[in-house]
């Protein structure tokens, strides 16, 4: 079997939502290649956390419970969610998992309160990394790969208009040139790979150093590079500054931004100045930066200001993982 499915962008390219069918409900999920939990907002939160968003009915009559399943999630920018575990068929874009792990929220954190668009997340990380006790689930990807045409899924992230993901094969028309794959370190639960050197503006090589580990994360909005990599950018970028109340690089909106080009498996992937004008500051007419520094989170995170640059293949059938990138 395959699946394809719109990722439509939220405001600011926060993050892409996907509709999915979970038993006889369709749900809009925020898919993300950096955590490996599926968890919906359900009937069991108290009202004061939902505002508007759907909710899992767990008392739908192809909902399973699994008793004295749980689960609690925590993500770096401090944001969480906890609840009970239930299986139910769910189906995206025609790829149908029939007994899939479905974690069913009692508690959100206001991050996703007030993140109307999406009723929960679909991890397509690794299953290492899932966090349902006292037996870790498998993700959507894991339970339905040994029946998709080929082991991979891909994501095309749009700014303007829908992208998609697509299960079981990948869409020629998606991407121009060749794929440049490179091998998978899944050890951390990510799909992580190393990245090398860097150029700043369409000019010729002025990087000093290499990226190195990184992983591909379709669930943070930004770009976070090492200090150097970030302090070289903003260099070029008038007007710029770091700024400790907003937590970030930010530059006049008015600035013009040079491209990045990054190496990754010999081949120099550019993404475009637009992408790294991330939304308002909201004071004095400044634009918050798609590119900010690492530090604090211990490795490299491409996230979608990078991956809305390229067509990018998430690829088991080679037994080891590895990830591919095309120009789009
Ligand atoms: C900013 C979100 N990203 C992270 O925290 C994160 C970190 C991370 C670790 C430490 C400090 C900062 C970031 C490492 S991997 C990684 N990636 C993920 O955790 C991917 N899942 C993010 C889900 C997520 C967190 N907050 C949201 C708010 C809206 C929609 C989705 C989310």
């Amino acid at each position: 079997q395959t699946g394809t499915v719109a990722a439509n962008p939220e405001q600011y390219d926060q993050a892409y939502i996907c509709p999915v069918t979970i038993g006889s409900q369709t749900l809009h999920l925020d898919f993300d290649t950096g955590s490996s939990d599926l968890w919906v907002f359900s009937n069991l939160m108290p009202s004061s956390e939902v505002d508007g968003q759907t909710e899992f009915n767990t008392n739908s009559a192809g909902a399973t419970k699994k008793d004295g399943y749980t689960w609690s999630i925590s993500y770096g920018d401090g944001s969480g969610a906890s609840g009970v575990v239930y299986a139910d068929t769910v189906n995206v874009g025609g790829a149908t998992a029939t007994s899939q792990a479905v974690e069913a929220a009692t508690s959100v954190s206001s991050e996703f309160t007030s993140d109307t668009g999406s009723d929960g997340l679909l991890g397509l990380a690794f299953s290492s990394i899932n966090q349902v006790k006292p037996t870790p689930q498998t993700t959507f990807f894991d339970t339905v790969k040994s029946s998709l045409e080929a082991e991979l899924f891909t994501a095309d992230l749009q700014s303007n208009g829908p992208g998609s993901y697509t299960f079981g094969y990948i869409d020629s028309s998606k991407y121009t040139g060749s794929i440049t794959y490179t091998a998978v370190d899944n050890s951390q639960g990510f799909w992580g790979f190393t990245a090398g050197g860097y150029t700043v503006g369409g000019g010729g090589s002025n990087s000093t150093g290499t990226i190195g580990s990184a992983i591909a994360d379709t669930g943070t909005s930004l770009m976070y590079l090492p200090t150097a990599a970030v302090q070289s950018y903003y260099s070029q970028v008038s007007g710029s500054s770091y700024s400790s109340s907003q937590g970030g690089y930010i530059f006049p909106c008015s600035a013009s931004l040079p491209s990045l080009t990054v190496s990754i498996g010999g081949h120099g992937f550019v993404v475009p100045g637009s992408n790294f004008n991330y939304s308002p500051t909201g004071s004095g007419n400044t634009c918050f930066g798609g590119l900010q520094e690492n530090t604090g989170i211990g490795f490299t995170i491409f996230g979608d200001v990078f991956l809305r640059a390229v067509y990018a293949i998430f690829d088991e059938t080679q037994g080891s993982p590895r990830i591919g990138f095309a120009a789009q």
